[in-house]
């Protein structure tokens, strides 16, 4: 095992009955690095997330946390986690809630540094059962973050905040990635794996798909996007050359293509209507739909 990395996943199999969920699956996890963990839905994330903070075993292979038995005492000390849902007293303050579980820590993080990092000062005396679903995760952020993890599982923790949250969320996690934690985060939104993290790790089917940092990940699918407002059919739109995709974007079509002038050229050739052309580079979500679509074709 890889003693450098605060998590280490080496040959991971696991199955539930006849599905098998991860499938050899290997992943070091390095200390100041935010990882977004994507794959479609069943691809394996969760699983993953369970067998990191030690809900269930692998049949096969090796999970690590900090060189701990992930579920352990000493890994779980070393371990904060965001899950998808919570079950929090209802009738606790949020600071009751935040004091309570930095009780359980050596080294937790004063009340006040917790609060702010969670946007949560104006809500400490709140009861968790008054805050808005947004709010409440906000509150299950701070939870996993009071003790100082070193380890920091973060699924879907987006999931119901506002786009002001949202954005001071991602502060928070690079802030704490900044301080050393290994973050991991799972996320169906590829604007926020591409705004936060520093690798993307694409699984389909419990095998890695792709790893790299955005951009590398971006690199390997050389395509750009093409979008415009065009009087062909989807159909032919999709037989010019170079393209992999077309799809309508509102009143325009958004065109995927491998040869950006090429289809250019043959599009105009095709259709004197076009109008409102705009051409971009290849996005993230471009990327990952294109790694998923050529796995399954
Ligand atoms: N408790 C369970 N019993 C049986 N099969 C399960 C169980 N949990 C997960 N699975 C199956 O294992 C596979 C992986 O599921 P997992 O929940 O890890 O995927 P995921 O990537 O987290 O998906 P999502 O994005 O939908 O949350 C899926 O085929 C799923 O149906």
């Amino acid at each position: 095992m890889d003693e450098a990395a605060a998590v280490e996943a080496r040959d991971v199999v696991h199955c539930y009955g006849p599905v098998k969920a991860l499938d050899g699956l290997s992943l070091a996890l390095e200390a100041g690095c935010v990882t977004g963990l994507l794959g479609p839905n069943g691809a394996g994330k969760s699983t993953l997330v369970g067998l990191l903070l030690g809900r269930w075993r692998p049949q096969a292979g090796r999970v690590c946390v900090c060189g701990q038995l992930p579920g352990s005492l000493a890994a779980r000390a070393l371990t904060g986690a965001m899950l998808q849902s919570a079950a929090l007293a209802a009738q606790l303050t949020v600071a009751e809630h935040l004091r309570l579980h930095a009780s359980y820590h050596r080294a937790a993080r004063p009340l006040e540094q917790t609060l702010a990092l969670a946007g949560l000062q104006a809500l400490a005396g709140r009861r968790y059962g008054a805050l808005s679903g947004g709010e409440q995760r906000r509150v299950q952020f701070a939870l996993a973050l009071c003790g100082r993890p070193r380890v920091l599982v973060l699924d879907e923790p987006s999931a119901a905040l506002d786009a002001e949250s949202r954005r001071a969320l991602w502060q928070a996690v690079r802030t704490l990635a900044d301080e050393g934690a290994a973050v991991l985060m799972t996320t169906h939104l590829l604007e926020e794996a591409e705004a936060l993290s520093d690798r993307v790790v694409l699984l389909a089917a419990g095998r890695c798909l792709a790893d790299g940092s955005p951009a590398q990940i971006r690199a390997r699918v050389a395509a750009q996007s093409l979008q415009c407002l065009s009087s062909l059919p989807l159909e032919r739109l999709r037989a010019l050359p170079g393209v992999t995709a077309a799809e309508p974007r509102g009143r325009r079509v958004a065109l995927r293509t491998q040869a950006a002038e090429t289809t250019l050229r043959a599009l105009l050739a095709a259709d004197d209507t076009v109008a409102e052309l705009e051409l971009t580079a290849t996005r993230l979500e471009d990327a990952v739909l294109d790694l998923l679509h050529r796995e399954t074709a």
